[in-house]
Order: C-alpha cells, then structure tokens, then sequence
C-alpha cells in the first residue's frame, strides 16, 4: 500500500514550549523546525510513502518542507491540531478518494524511513489503526485504510482515547525512532541516544541538557 502521511506542525514561535526549560526561547523555534525537518526527509525516503501533506501556517517552515519534497497546505481551520489534520486529510481525499492516509507527529527526530514502512506494513491490516508513543500516553501515528474516516483525537493522553474510539493499537517492537516522539529535554536526550537526522544534530550541537 502506497501512504499519503500528513504532519502538522504549529508556527514555529510557539512550538514545542515544553523545551523552553532546555533550549530557551532562543533555540526552540529552531530545534522545532529540525525535528519536522528530520521527519519529513525520513518520510519522503520512506519506501511506503506516495506523498507526503504538511499542514502548517508557518511560511518559514512550508518553504523548508516543501524543499524536502513535501506539499504544504495551510492550516485552514485554524482550530488546534485535531482539526488542521481533519482538514489536510480531507484535501488528500478531494484529490484520491480511495487514499491511505496516516496522520504523523513532526516531532520525530530519530525517524528511520525502514521502520517507518514496518508500522505502515502492519496498519494496512487495519481499517483503522495507531502506534503509541515511547510514553505509552500519546500517539505519534494514525491510520486509515480506503474509505474509513481519520477522526484524529491527538493531544494529552490520546492513547486511551484512540483505543476507546475503537482503533487497533499496533504493538510492533523493533520502531523506537517512529514512537520518539520529543516534547521534553528528557525526551530530546532519549533521541538523541537513538541518533537523530542531520537537521536536528546540527541544531543541537552544542546544548547542555541539564539532567
Ligand atoms: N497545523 C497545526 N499543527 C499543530 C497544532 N497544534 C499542534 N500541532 C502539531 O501537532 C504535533 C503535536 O503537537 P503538540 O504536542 O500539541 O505541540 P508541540 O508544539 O509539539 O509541543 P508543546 O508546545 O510542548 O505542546 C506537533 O507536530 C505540532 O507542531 C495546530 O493547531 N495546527
Ligand atoms: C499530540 C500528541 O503528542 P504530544 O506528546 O506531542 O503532546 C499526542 O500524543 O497525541
């Protein structure tokens, strides 16, 4: 099956807040663009992968993306995440009905294209279904096989809630980079223990994570 992934990503100014204690306000919006950077590279050269959607209002960043081979839509509703994804899956649906869609995090710095292709194998299974992340809380993946609808429920604790929304939970060892997802210094150091893309080496170079 050939995927149509759509990532979203907030305007950089304030994305990733919960790195500020980390990073600071001056390296956030920076390292917040080299995770979606990492992301999306490893999308694109994921053999699994048709196309790759983003859906931001950040134009520094919609160039940059679009620069890795992705298409950049803006994120129209302007009504948090779950509803920017909605609508970019819905644009992807407009255009090829019978799509594929997985929804993806940009905050997946350690992303490797292979085991992307592993989680995308094991979600064609199923109508619907999700991959959680290292925490066991969140979500970094949901997908949709032809004809069935994404509802995305991302956001604090959305595991539980994409398990109650009826969703297969993919329980795949062996795709550490694709559940990685970084919100928190602690976080940043687990992937970068994992080794992160190029973009993100570079942005981090230098900051002392503080244990
Ligand atoms: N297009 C779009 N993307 C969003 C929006 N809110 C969050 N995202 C993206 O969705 C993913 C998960 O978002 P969050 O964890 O809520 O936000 P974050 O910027 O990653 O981190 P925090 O500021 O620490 O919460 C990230 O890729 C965000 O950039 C939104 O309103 N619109
Ligand atoms: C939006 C989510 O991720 P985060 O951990 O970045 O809040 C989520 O897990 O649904």
């Amino acid at each position: 099956m050939q995927w149509t992934l759509v990532i979203p990503l907030k305007p950089l100014e304030r994305a990733k807040s919960r790195l500020a204690p980390a990073a600071g306000d001056g390296l956030r919006p920076a390292l917040a663009l080299a995770f979606a950077q990492d992301t999306v590279a490893a999308a694109v050269g994921c053999p699994s992968v048709r196309n790759v959607v983003v859906v931001t209002d950040d134009a520094r960043a919609g160039r940059e993306l679009a620069a890795l081979g992705a298409r950049v839509v803006p994120d129209a509703p302007a009504d948090g995440l779950n509803a920017a994804l909605a609508y970019a899956a819905d644009q992807v649906r407009a255009a090829r009905p019978q799509a594929p869609v997985a929804a993806l995090n940009a905050d997946l710095p350690a992303l490797r294209s292979h085991e992307l292709a592993r989680v995308l194998d094991a979600a064609a299974q199923f109508p619907r279904a999700f991959l959680p992340d290292t925490a066991e809380i969140g979500t970094t993946l949901l997908s949709v096989g032809p004809g069935t609808e994404l509802r995305p429920q991302f956001g604090a604790a959305s595991r539980a809630r994409h398990l109650d929304s009826g969703a297969a939970e993919l329980g795949l060892h062996g795709v550490g980079s694709v559940r990685q997802d970084v919100d928190t210094g602690e976080d940043l150091r687990a992937a970068l223990a994992l080794g992160v893309g190029p973009h993100t080496a570079t942005a981090a170079a230098g900051l002392l994570i503080p244990d």
